[in-house]
């Protein structure tokens, strides 16, 4: 889907290249993360992908046409076939919710009736449906996240480029982008994610390719970002590690793939994190702290721990002999499940003091005064099945969204 072959990229005006040799290769239907140090060439890799930029030397083939012979008046038709998402989200800011999502396929020359179905669908599936009509301005760093991801995906793109897209974000917002991101991948589309997000890498146990001034210095499966000499240890407070190791264990237990269970199966086992573990929400008490910021000591739940409520699902791929041989999930342990308490780490601030009649019906969650709004795809014990999602190729109708929502009043037809 993705080769390089000794390919090596030197800007004019440097003394050294900026990728030097790479070889790499990545099958359909792979998540990929590629890690490295700040000015280690993650960018010019997805840049090169995009055909955004030519090697100086070397070979790139995507989606098996080498990107040297396609001409520069084809590369707007070759890019169709992929979506790509950034770290400062890209929208156009005098364009809706709608209108920006809509635009990608309005420029390509996708007739109107494709657009009206196409955008309400996809803003569905990031959970985006009763916002289709406001402006970037009027939603949260994470909504816009999500809209600019609902744009790279609307087409169906055959691969997901994503350049640092939680760069901007804070933790839990992130979490919602990762799983989306997952969500995706597990439908059949290939992504490949160039990231710091040293958390993610970590618990997704996904490829991993670290580059090192230009050098792929690791490519293994199931990785993690961890020890690696060639990553910053960011400058953090405590109160930073503390946020950070609270958001680690609600991401171990959300999106980690069960011991013995298919990777891309979400944990069926809801963390017992609420909002309260959240950067800028009220403390929560010692105990819960506690299990949060040290989610790799043994669990010794006071209850028995909630067993997974699914078989294991099938693999979204069947393997490939050319893949790179998976290794076996390291142990994951989650947090001590607390019961009375469920994970609402999908919640993003609303700030805009959104009413009720603003939400989707389907994604309140009931119980309890403090009902939590959660989309319900990414509800991470929401079972998927990756299989029958790539056979129809709609995530949305295989995540059990329905378009019977209020979208369908809120999204006017393309202007
Ligand atoms: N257009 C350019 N002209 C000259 N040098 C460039 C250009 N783009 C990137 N470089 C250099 O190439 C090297 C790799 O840059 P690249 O942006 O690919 O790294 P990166 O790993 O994505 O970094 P970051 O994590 O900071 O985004 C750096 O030394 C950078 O200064």
């Amino acid at each position: 889907m993705i080769l390089f072959e000794n390919v090596t990229k030197k800007y004019r005006g440097t003394a050294k290249p900026a990728l030097d040799g790479i070889d790499l290769r990545v099958d359909r239907g792979e998540f990929v993360f590629i890690v490295g140090a700040s000015g280690s060439g993650k960018s010019s890799c997805l840049r090169l992908i995009l055909r955004e930029d030519q090697p100086s030397a070397g070979k790139i083939h995507v989606l098996g046409q080498d990107l040297s012979k396609i001409s520069s008046r084809k590369v707007p038709y070759f890019r169709r076939n992929l979506g790509t998402v950034f770290q400062d989200f890209r929208l156009l800011t005098n364009k809706t919710v709608y209108d920006n999502v809509a635009f990608s396929l309005q420029v390509i020359g996708k007739s109107r009736g494709f657009i009206q179905e196409a955008v309400p669908d996809t803003l569905e599936m990031v959970g985006l449906a009763n916002k289709a009509k406001r402006f970037p301005h009027e939603l949260s760093g994470g909504e816009q996240q999500r809209v600019a991801i609902a744009r790279a995906i609307v087409n169906k793109p055959s691969i997901l480029l994503a350049d640092e897209p939680t760069g901007n974000l804070d933790p839990a917002t992130s979490l919602g982008i990762m799983q989306l991101l997952r969500a995706i991948n597990a439908s059949g589309t290939t992504v490949v994610m160039a990231t710091h997000e040293a958390t993610f890498v970590d618990i997704m146990q996904q490829r991993v390719v670290e580059l090192s001034q230009g050098v792929v210095v690791r490519d293994e499966v199931g990785g993690g970002y961890g020890e690696t000499a060639s990553i910053p240890v960011a400058d953090l407070s405590e109160e930073g590690v503390q946020v950070l190791r609270t958001t680690e264990a609600v991401v171990r237990a959300a999106l980690a793939p069960e011991e013995g269970g298919d990777p891309a199966a979400p944990a069926q086992a809801a963390p017992d994190v609420s909002a309260g573990d959240l950067p800028g929400s009220s403390p929560v008490a010692p105990a819960a702290r506690a299990s949060s910021a040290a989610p790799q000591a043994p669990a010794a739940p006071a209850q028995a721990p909630a067993a997974p409520a699914q078989a294991p699902q099938p693999p979204a791929q069947a393997p490939t002999g050319d893949a790179p041989q998976p290794i076996p999930p390291r142990q994951v342990t989650p947090p001590a499940p607390q019961p009375q308490r469920e994970a609402s780490v999908f919640e993003e601030p609303r700030p805009f003091g959104d009413s009720d009649s603003d939400i989707d019906d389907d994604t309140v969650r009931a119980g309890g005064p403090q009902a939590r709004r959660i989309p319900s795809f990414l509800d991470p014990g929401r079972p998927m099945d990756p299989v029958q999602m790539s056979e129809t190729g709609s995530l949305a109708e295989h995540l059990g969204l329905s378009r019977k929502d209020d979208d369908e009043t809120d999204v006017g037809p393309v202007r």
